[in-house]
């Protein structure tokens, strides 16, 4: 049975020491945690979290899970033990990779020479000679930007050029592209500092799920807002909320599954209660890096709550064993053809569809990046595969290495989730640019095919000798 409290933070018996409250607003307890044991630890099994993201932002909620025999001296009913959930040290996942999460990875890019970004507020060091090599490095991605709304935009290279850092470059150019810092009064070295912590809490050492994904997301964001339908309706604050949501839809993601996460008891699971884990933890990363930037703190406090929610509902959007909801509400919509784009929820819903393809569009891009994602990530679901079998658990659907292949769950994802999403969205926005992504489509399904019956062959032979 698991019980779930919230109690203002008044009703802890001692106080919470700053050290253990991360920005992010979580941390984890157990039983075995000193902090919070008042009642001996054989009376009492604890499991659960604590936030301080909370609205009036000057209380702490903690949730209690699986709280048996709570401070009640005495015999316990006899039970048998439930199985422990497997005790996964979480950074084995990233071993030899991501020791220890967001803040390990700081400081990992190696300069092209001189780069400063994670510094934006530090005077700039006296000119030295190698700084030329930046100016031409800075000069050739400025180029590769100028191509930001074409659908073959090479993510890698921009990445290449400017060291890692294409969330920050990228993102910063749609912004000024949109005019956003002007409409929104925004101060770029703020904006600036919030792109560079963003950028910063994606986990580098995650094959996928990691900032040059988001940067993905984010130029896929930027086309699909070009797109005659929305660029003729959207608002500014609905462009401002389509790239921040694409910029920060995976913040901290720890590089496995939902699935993962519940079975063996992480913290997000229980303060999530297992439903939307990662997508919520995503949103509250970005709202702790929005607030603790203060990008919007000139903004009224009731526009920026309205504004957090609505990055919460667009990043939720993004929860994939969701995608039959939206795809029902999409097509009831499409076939009644009752879409308003001037009602305010229509957009932020076709705004979530937009955040939705966006996020799951690899496949639709041209074969040499699609087959560059499909190996990200293969690789990261088959090192989850390989943790759970170290671990006994069961094995992932799509995460067993012996089981699976590349082309195989490629094929798998673009029939099951991508091509469902893609005719629905381009029945919506019949444009050229939907055409391209669905002929790219279908010319990758067809590369696999022919990648599966490749993989077939030697065992046919081998079989046949
Ligand atoms: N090319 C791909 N092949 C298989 N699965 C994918 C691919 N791209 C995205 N996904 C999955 O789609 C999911 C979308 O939500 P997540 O980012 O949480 O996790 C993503 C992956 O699990």
């Amino acid at each position: 049975m698991a019980v779930c409290y919230q109690l203002p933070v008044l009703a802890l018996d001692r106080p919470v020491p700053k050290h253990v409250l991360s920005r992010r607003g979580a941390i984890s307890f157990s039983s075995s945690s000193a902090l919070f044991s008042p009642t001996p630890r054989h009376l009492s099994k604890r499991r659960g979290a604590i936030s301080y993201d909370s609205a009036d932002q000057t209380a702490l909620f903690i949730r209690l899970l699986d709280v048996r025999g709570r401070s009640q001296p005495g015999p316990q009913p006899q039970r048998r033990a439930p199985r422990p959930p497997p005790q996964v040290d979480f950074r084995d996942l990233h071993s030899g990779r991501d020791a220890a999460g967001p803040g390990a990875t700081r400081g990992l890019h190696r300069p092209l020479s001189l780069q400063r970004s994670r510094h934006v507020l530090q005077r700039s060091p006296a000119p030295e000679p190698r700084h030329i090599l930046d100016r031409d490095y800075g000069g050739q991605a400025t180029c590769v930007l100028q191509r930001v709304g074409c659908w073959d935009f090479d993510v890698f290279l921009l990445d290449r050029l400017t060291n890692g850092n294409s969330l920050v470059s990228l993102t910063l150019h749609l912004f000024v592209h949109y005019g956003l810092i002007r409409l929104f009064q925004l101060d770029v070295v703020k904006l600036r500092r919030f792109l560079v912590c963003v950028q910063e809490d994606y986990r580098s050492h995650n094959p996928y799920h990691n900032a040059l994904h988001a940067a993905d997301v984010t130029q896929a964001m930027h086309c699909f807002l070009r797109e005659p339908q929305l660029a003729e309706t959207l608002t500014s604050c609905d462009i401002l909320l389509g790239l921040v949501a694409a910029a920060t839809h995976d913040l901290d993601h720890p590089g496995v599954n939902q699935r993962f996460l519940v079975q063996t008891e992480h913290h997000l699971a229980a303060l999530y209660q297992n439903t939307s884990v990662l997508e919520n933890h995503h949103w509250k990363s970005a709202v702790g890096l929005l607030r603790e930037s203060g990008l919007l703190a000139h903004r009224p406090a009731s526009e920026r709550l309205k504004m957090e929610e609505r990055l919460g509902s667009l990043i939720l959007a993004t929860d994939i064993s969701r995608q039959n909801d939206y795809l029902s509400q999409f097509r009831c919509h499409l076939q009644s053809g009752d879409l308003r784009m001037d009602n305010a929820n229509h957009r932020h819903f076709i705004l979530q569809m937009a955040m939705k393809c966006a996020d799951i569009c690899n496949p639709c891009r041209p074969w040499r990046l699609c087959k560059l994602w499909s190996s990200k990530v293969t690789e990261e679901f088959f090192h989850q595969g390989d943790t759970e079998r170290k671990h006994n658990m069961e094995v992932s659907p799509m995460c067993d290495r012996q089981t699976n292949s590349m082309a195989k769950i490629q094929i798998d994802f673009i029939s099951n989730v991508v091509e469902p999403l893609f005719s629905e969205w381009s029945r919506f926005s019949a444009t050229p640019l939907s055409r391209v992504m669905m002929g790219h489509l279908s010319a990758n399904k067809a590369g696999w095919r022919r990648s599966l019956l490749e993989e077939a062959e030697p065992a046919k032979l081998s079989a046949s000798s």
